[in-house]
């Protein structure tokens, strides 16, 4: 009797206890720490809190979903929440910007610069290179790296582009009209710009192995979205005893294609050096020509000597750059080249343009010229404003946070920037659904949020090779439309999305090249 009246108590006390703790803590979501505000209101009064499809909050709300349903379930409440929205589960709040206003707060506040922890996920394959990294690291990196996407340097890069351009059309030059699936042969053309630019290795020698490495990388991707779909996954230890067995093949062939490219330029930089050394007066300083260097690589190289980075440290920004800089230029072009075939209006503006600029053989085609092009310009734009190729990024607070809109963060709250939701946000965008390149005029574009697009990021950590990216898609646009008509094969009406690291459809994009008389 005694024994159960102290069983009766000391549930009761729990009960009470968990009772009062929940104001704080989301208890059923593992204790997950509740989002404040300054003036103490609940804090849905400021963003809607997601209903979660279990008593554990939001956390177990994409378990066991599809790519495609990963996707659709982030479109489905942006379009229901209509503002950014709280979720809460496994332990920590997410809170969700589909808004250019805090979209703007988050990307400038100082104290939210660390990436989300879904990043870890990707530290197997990229340790902690730039776009992983955070604090002192991530600074003296970005410092490092900075001069390397100069102008001038650009300017030399444009060179390679119109070559890997024309070579990309050259594979079509005796049909007379040709059905190709941009899906599978953009992504190669991609990955031989980066590797020849930015590393100043050609690729033709490696054909095969860079092949092997994009299959290998979309297993990488795989992988990262089944850690962020499963919450057990979200512990490395649990993910790679139970999970991740078969990512170490396919992570070993990532790292031996850039320890190959790496080895590859130390040899070539040597040679290069010895010839620097023997053309110059024996009174020069030899490395007075690293400001004329064109790989990002050879600073990497160059600042290992000084010191200032090690092998492992060049490892894993040749790895970050290669994964930063060639699937998101294909995915980009992917669909650049899509809405071309599907837009003939829109189409021949650019192919008009191109003409007034742009000499027929090519002569001419550099970095000056391709500013010109102000229609192509707002084309891509449009193209990456429906089809971001980087459709969401995340950040966390490290320590709690008070943001201008009124809510305190609790340390380890979660952030994800849906830039595809930001994007299509009818705050910002008149039928959002719709093809229209002309909102990108001055005109039309100049009473808008400046953070309403973002397909490159913004603030301090912002994309690094936004100007680089852009020249080399133009690029291969002009090569492409100056010899062919695109035509359409695919409406994107049948697409199915997935969630991924860049944005990803199950379908073949496929366009009909018809040549030009
Ligand atoms: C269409 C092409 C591209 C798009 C849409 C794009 C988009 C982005 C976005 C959204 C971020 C921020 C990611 C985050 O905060 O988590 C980013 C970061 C970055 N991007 Fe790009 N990117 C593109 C091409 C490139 C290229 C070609 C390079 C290199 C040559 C590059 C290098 C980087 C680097 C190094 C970072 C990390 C910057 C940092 O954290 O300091 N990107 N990019």
């Amino acid at each position: 009797m005694t024994l159960c009246l102290l069983v009766l108590i000391a549930a009761g006390s729990l009960i009470y206890w968990l009772y009062q703790i929940n104001k704080t803590y989301y208890v059923l979501a593992f204790f997950c720490p509740r989002v404040k505000t300054k003036d103490g209101r609940p804090e849905y009064t400021i963003a809607p809190v997601a209903k979660g499809k279990t008593i554990f909050g939001n956390g177990f709300d994409l378990y066991g979903l599809t790519d495609h349903e990963v996707f659709q379930h982030s479109r489905i409440r942006a379009k229901t929440l209509k503002a950014s929205y709280i979720e809460y589960g496994s332990g920590g709040a997410l809170y969700n910007i589909i808004d250019a206003e805090n979209a703007e707060l988050i990307l400038n506040d100082p104290n939210l610069m660390t990436k989300s922890v879904i990043y870890d996920f990707l530290h197997p394959a990229l340790h902690t290179g730039l776009l992983t990294s955070t604090g002192k690291k991530w600074h003296t990196r970005r410092k490092l790296l900075t001069p390397t996407y100069h102008f001038n340097i650009l300017g030399q890069f444009e060179e390679i582009f119109k070559a890997e351009s024309l070579k990309f059309v050259e594979q079509f030059h005796q049909a007379s009209d040709i059905s190709i699936s941009a899906s599978e042969l953009i992504p190669r053309f991609t990955l031989n710009s980066i590797c020849e630019t930015a590393m100043a290795v050609k690729l033709d020698d490696m054909a095969e192995k860079g092949d092997l490495y994009r299959q290998s990388f979309a297993m990488i991707e795989k992988a990262f979205i089944k850690r962020l779909s499963n919450p057990f996954y979200w512990n490395t230890k649990v993910y790679e005893l139970f999970g991740g067995k078969e990512d170490a093949i396919a992570l070993k062939v990532v790292h031996d294609f850039s320890n190959e490219i790496i080895a590859k330029r130390r040899i070539l930089l040597e040679e290069e050096l010895v010839r620097r050394k023997s053309s110059q007066d024996p009174d020069d300083d030899i490395y007075i020509n690293k400001k004329q260097r064109f790989a990002m690589l050879d600073t990497l190289i160059f600042a290992e000597k000084d010191g200032l980075i090690d092998h492992q440290g060049i490892c894993e920004e040749v790895d970050t750059l290669i994964f930063a800089g060639f699937d998101t230029t294909s995915t980009g072009l992917i669909f650049a080249l899509m809405n071309m075939s599907l837009y003939a209006d829109k189409q021949e503006l650019c192919y008009q343009e191109i003409n007034e600029y742009i000499d027929d053989d090519f002569s001419n085609l550099d970095v000056n010229q391709i500013g010109k092009l102000k229609y192509l310009d707002c084309f891509l734009k449009e193209s990456l404003r429906m089809f971001p190729a980087v459709p969401l990024m995340g950040r966390q607070a490290v320590r709690e946070t008070e943001l201008a809109n009124g809510l305190i963060l609790p340390a380890g709250t979660q952030i994800i920037l849906h830039i595809f939701d930001i994007h299509r946000n009818t705050k910002y965008w008149d039928s959002p659904d719709e093809f229209q390149p002309e909102r990108f005029l001055p005109e039309n574009s100049k009473d808008r949020h400046n953070y309403a697009y973002i397909p490159f990021s913004a603030g301090q950590r912002n994309c690094m090779g936004q100007k680089f990216a852009k020249l080399e898609m133009k690029t291969l646009l002009i090569v492409v439309l100056k010899k062919y008509k695109i035509l359409p094969l695919v409406d994107p009406k049948d697409f199915v999305f997935n969630t991924g690291i860049t944005l990803r459809t199950n379908n073949n994009i496929k366009v009909k090249l018809v040549k030009r008389q």
